[in-house]
């Protein structure tokens, strides 16, 4: 992994840093961002070691504080909380990034009518390893180069024209580690009532749903293709798969996954927009 995070210059401010925004600093931090650059306002969040914190955002501007870039690292619903005072300073050349779900480009230019750029960015918990995926898309004068260097160390960057899928992305890749655990939760649980111990279940089924994936990423083969080379006709994966496919139920049944949590994020955006 390279040391520097390369184009991106200048200072950061991380309002809310939680579970994803403190994966997101954690790997800058290990990637080479300089702390002395990061300032995290957050009233519960651990600090970092060299960073400047702070429990509220009057405190970071009391301590005559600057920021080129601030990531709104909250929840959608504390929105309203802090953007009143944000957008006093989201003003000239300040980047304004938001990994909140549902909260769109339009609603991010109305809050932060002066930021230089406002950019959506829908990370996910991988980004921790650096095994993450990022999408994103932005309007104003973005710098694309700085914003690139900084994505990189999370892992994979998929750049959207817009962001009219951004809430079913959301839904895909951002909830989409949680549904991936709860699948491997299901193996790990219908391999111990059919035997296993807890232990073994979940040992096995982690290796094997991380040597499956990392198997169809890195052999560039499709997944049908791949399940042609496990199942012999007339064997123990076909048995299998003849009830895993029975009737398209497993597409039907992640339709409706998704389809509800990309409806809630357009719900948190009404909230965060005060229209709930
Ligand atoms: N958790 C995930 O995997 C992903 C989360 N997101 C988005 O990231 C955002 C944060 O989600 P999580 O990290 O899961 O939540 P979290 O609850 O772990 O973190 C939110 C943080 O915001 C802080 N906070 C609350 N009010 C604040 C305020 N007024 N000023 C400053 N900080 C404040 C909290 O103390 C907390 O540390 C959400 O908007 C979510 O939509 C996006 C993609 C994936
Ligand atoms: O559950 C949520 O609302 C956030 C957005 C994507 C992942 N976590």
């Amino acid at each position: 992994m390279t040391k520097t995070l390369g184009k991106f210059a200048g200072r950061m401010l991380l309002v809310g840093c939680g579970n994803m925004a403190g994966a997101m600093l954690d790997r800058w931090l290990a990637a080479g961002l300089d702390p002395a650059r990061v300032a995290v306002v957050d009233p519960v969040a651990e600090p970092r070691e060299g960073t400047a914190h702070f429990t509220t955002l009057a405190d970071w501007q009391a301590a005559d504080q600057s920021a080129d870039w601030i990531m709104l690292g909250m929840k959608p619903q504390q929105l309203g909380d802090v953007a009143g005072e944000l957008a006093a300073v989201a003003g000239g050349a300040v980047h304004l990034l938001s990994i909140l779900a549902g909260v769109s480009l339009a609603d991010l230019a109305v809050r932060f009518p002066e930021a230089r750029a406002q950019v959506r960015i829908l990370p996910n918990l991988a980004a921790r390893i650096g095994a993450g995926v990022s999408a994103v898309t932005s309007t104003g004068d973005a710098d694309s180069a700085a914003i690139e260097a900084l994505l990189k160390p999370l892992g994979e960057i998929v750049a959207l024209p817009d962001d009219g899928m951004m809430d079913l992305v959301t839904a895909f890749t951002g909830s989409g580690p949680a549904f991936v655990f709860r699948l491997i939760e299901a193996y790990a649980a219908a391999g111990e009532r059919l035997g296993l111990s807890g232990d073994d279940a979940l040992k096995l089924a982690t290796a094997t749903f991380g040597g499956a994936t990392a198997l169809l990423a890195r052999s560039g083969e499709k997944p049908g293709a791949l399940v042609a080379q496990v199942a012999s006709k007339g064997g123990t994966t076909q048995a299998g798969l003849d009830i895993l496919d029975e009737g398209g139920e497993l597409v039907a049944l992640m339709t409706n996954v998704l389809r509800a949590a990309r409806d809630r994020g357009r719900e948190l955006a009404d909230i965060a927009r005060g229209d709930d």
